[in-house]
Parts: structure tokens; C-alpha cells; sequence
């Protein structure tokens, strides 16, 4: 797969410990933690992905609803050795700050690969598993062009509360509380943006 990225341009990663991580209050008990910077050795950690995961097409119902889905994924289950070990140290050390709030550990890591602004997901909640009834948190560490994030509230009549987060190179995102349940979230096509790698760690069962 060839890659139009100039990872120069984005060698500003500091170390997790030194990021600041800041929490926005949403309605209905959700919330949403974002930290610039968050990933050591971004570019690395990118190219290494690009080249190393096992991408498959996706283009199928996913969620509680038909969900057009255009982008490659993969999904390294509990027990699956991560594919770079700046993944582990990240699920660990996110696993140590949220413990506390989560009550349990971050154990999977979806990786979604946004080839260009033509890819995409449609607004959707990861309420497979125990996101549909619980609290829960899926913790997003972005890669490579920028993209945004969009959160709504579920309930139409809340919809002026809808508000962006852009996800830049190594920048880590969190969705907890009843995020998943009670808000929605899109990352809608744009009309140019370069490759794009999202990892989502998350709790046992939670999708
Ligand atoms: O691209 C992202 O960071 C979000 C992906 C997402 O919401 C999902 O795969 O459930
Ligand atoms: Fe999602």
C-alpha cells in the first residue's frame, strides 16, 4: 500500500507523562477526555501499522443500525501481541490512569485505517456488548492526517449540543460515562485528508 505521508511534519510527540489530559462534561453522564501529543514515537508507531497490520475491507452493518462502514480494520483481541510496543505501553499506562473510574482494564485494540477523506464512519454508538446498558470508556489514540470527531446527544431535541473533536498525530481521545449509550459518534468524510489510523482500546466486551 503506498502512503503519501510526510511523517516529519509531525515529530512533535512528547511523552505521555508530560501531556495533559482535559476532560469535557457532556449531558447525560458521558464525557469526553481529550491529550495533544499523547503518543510517544507517533511517526514510528504509524508507519509500522501501515505496513504491519493484517487491513481488511469493511463495508458492512455494524451497531445497532445499518452503518456504512469504508475503511480497513482490525481487531487484536485479548491475548494478541500488538503490532508496535509503544500500543502496549499505551494500553498500559491508559489502563493505569482510567482503572480507578473503568474498574477493569483495557484489553482489545480496533484499528481503523482512513485511507483518504473519501473513508469514513457513520454516526453510530459502540454499543454492541456492554456499551448498549453500561458506563464504559473506549480510549482513541489517533495517527497520522488529522480528522474529526463528531459527538451528538441521541435525543433529537439535544441535537445543538453536537460539537467536533479534531484528532491530530498521536493525540489520545476518551469516551466514557454513557458516552457510547447516550451520544452517537461520526467521522464523516472530508474532501481531502491523508492516511488516518485510529486505535481504539477497549474493556472486555465493549464494541
Ligand atoms: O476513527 C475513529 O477514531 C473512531 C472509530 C469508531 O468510532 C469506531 O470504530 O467505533
Ligand atoms: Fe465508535
Amino acid at each position: 500500500m503506498s502512503v503519501d505521508f510526510q511523517s516529519s511534519l509531525f515529530d512533535t510527540a512528547t511523552t505521555p507523562e508530560v501531556a495533559r489530559i482535559e476532560r469535557r462534561a457532556l449531558s447525560s453522564g458521558a464525557w469526553v477526555d481529550v491529550a495533544r501529543n499523547w503518543l510517544a514515537d507517533a511517526d514510528d508507531v504509524f508507519a509500522t501499522l501501515v505496513r504491519d497490520v493484517p487491513w481488511r475491507a469493511e463495508r458492512r452493518a455494524m451497531y445497532d443500525r445499518v452503518v456504512d462502514v469504508p475503511r480497513l480494520v482490525y481487531t487484536y483481541m485479548i491475548g494478541e501481541e500488538l503490532p508496535h510496543p509503544r500500543l502496549t505501553t499505551a494500553r498500559d499506562e491508559l489502563t493505569a490512569r482510567y482503572r480507578p473510574e473503568l474498574g477493569e482494564p483495557f484489553r482489545t485494540a480496533g484499528c481503523c485505517f482512513y485511507r483518504d477523506g473519501r473513508d469514513s464512519v457513520a454516526w453510530h454508538g459502540d454499543t454492541i456488548g456492554r456499551g448498549s446498558t453500561d458506563d464504559t470508556m473506549v480510549a482513541i489514540v489517533s495517527l497520522g492526517d488529522p480528522r474529526r470527531l463528531h459527538l451528538r446527544p441521541r435525543d433529537p431535541e439535544r441535537r445543538e449540543e453536537a460539537f467536533a473533536v479534531e484528532m491530530g498525530h498521536g493525540d489520545l481521545v476518551v469516551m466514557g460515562g454513557s458516552c457510547q449509550r447516550t451520544w452517537e459518534h461520526a467521522v464523516p468524510k472530508v474532501a481531502s485528508a491523508g492516511p488516518r489510523i485510529s486505535v481504539q482500546f477497549r474493556p472486555l466486551n465493549v464494541f
